[in-house]
């Protein structure tokens, strides 16, 4: 079998979205203030517009005619262009269940610039398809060549709870409660530009959702990267008394050692690692002990190759993964190893941060029942089709 193919293509939503509401989530430009003359970078896709509503969708195909499914979601633009200048020819020609030295061809061959963000993003997505073909064409599901179940099925956190309107917020908490879900992420909407004022604020709504779900649930906390090490110091003690199963994301992920400080200051374990990327990425935070919980996205990292390597990587430091988001790509990976307790959870919305696009163009996602997902043993590949209902609301660029 040989790789004939790949097309990528860049999905532009332009259905209907939902403005981000009230404080939303506190995000690395928050330190930066608002300048109108240069509004996020002409209104693109950055951290704060909470506008990620491109997502790039990579098909390779084999001469044997089976189509693997591969997707990015980081500068999706961006990433095409680095999978059709760069990444195609790499693996065109070549014999997919090669993956291991295609993932290198692709890694080593873009070192110079794309080590770290979007050259990994686009490398992951050539590297998912690349599975899904692997996947298929032994007709089975990609967790049974990584390891295979090891759960009966997989508990997952309902993740969204921005920072809107504390009322809101516990009404959003109650409906996903009587779900029956069991753990519950939510957003903070202040940081340090927000003096204490906004560290009062935060606890508020802490103490509101966790006035909702009890103590007999999981609750962890987003920052989104919105803090500074100086306001983590003080805001954590703070926070203990709320039991949170994680903080994550305090700081910038550059910042490795405020990082590893966090983590050693409170009883709150620190979380990180959607924005960390490749085997040595994380190699570096388990050595520093940066984070207690490790959260790549496979659609970032390097791929379902890069993904399975970390999880050997953080079984042997007993750091648990939980990957970023939820989505397929992340819940074969989840399912395959002893040492990925759980998966996040968006459910599906109306298009807002854009996280909820993905159910927009594939179709397979597994729905939570009861706050938990189930892989099905008999689906080839990843278990995913392209949609073609919500077709005519997206900008399609080949
Ligand atoms: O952990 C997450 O789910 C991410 O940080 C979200 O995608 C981002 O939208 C912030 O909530
Ligand atoms: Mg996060």
């Amino acid at each position: 079998m040989k790789i004939k193919s790949v097309r990528a293509r860049v999905f532009e939503w332009k259905g209907k979205t939902v403005p981000p509401q009230g404080n939303f989530c506190s995000n690395a430009m928050d330190l930066v203030y608002k300048n109108p003359a240069s509004q996020h970078a002409a209104g693109k896709d950055t951290m704060n517009t909470f506008r990620f509503h491109q997502w790039t969708v990579v098909e390779v195909e084999t001469d044997d005619g089976i189509v693997g499914l591969g997707n990015v979601a980081l500068a999706p633009r961006i990433a095409k262009a680095i999978i059709d200048e760069y990444l195609a020819p790499l693996v065109v020609g070549q014999d997919p269940w090669d993956y291991e030295y295609l993932n290198q061809r692709m890694y080593r061959a873009t070192h110079a610039w794309g080590r770290k963000g979007v050259g990994m993003a686009a490398i992951s997505a050539v590297d998912i398809a690349i599975w899904d073909i692997l996947g298929k064409s032994v007709d089975k599901p990609v967790f049974k060549l990584l390891g295979g179940r090891t759960k009966e099925k997989i508990p997952c956190y309902y993740s969204k709870l921005y920072r809107t309107d504390l009322k809101e917020m516990q009404k959003e908490a109650e409906t996903y409660l009587k779900q029956g879900f069991r753990a519950f992420k939510m957003r903070f909407g202040y940081g340090p530009q927000h003096l204490q004022q906004g560290v009062v604020e935060n606890l508020k709504s802490v103490e509101a959702v966790r006035e909702v779900i009890g103590y007999d649930n999981d609750l962890m906390l987003e920052c989104y990267m919105g803090w500074n090490v100086e306001y983590a110091r003080r805001i954590l003690p703070k926070l203990e008394k709320f039991q949170p199963r994680w903080l994550e994301e305090p700081v910038v992920a550059d910042d490795i050692d405020g990082y590893a400080e966090l983590n050693a200051l409170t009883s709150i374990p620190i979380s990180g690692g959607e924005h960390e990327f490749s085997l040595y990425g994380f190699k570096q935070l388990l050595d520093r002990k940066a984070v207690s919980v490790v959260q790549y996205d496979t659609n970032r990292v390097g791929g379902i190759t890069m993904a399975h390597k970390i999880n050997a990587l953080c079984e042997a430091y007993s750091v648990p993964v939980i990957p970023h988001a939820g989505q397929m790509h992340n819940y074969h990976l989840t399912m395959s190893s002893l040492n990925c307790p759980m998966s996040e959870y968006f459910p599906m919305f109306d298009v807002e941060v854009g996280n909820e696009l993905f159910y927009y163009i594939f179709e397979g996602e597994p729905v939570a029942q009861d706050g938990f997902l189930q892989l099905d043993d008999d689906k080839p590949g990843l278990g995913l089709t392209l949609r073609t209902d919500y077709l005519q609301q997206f900008n399609i660029i080949e």
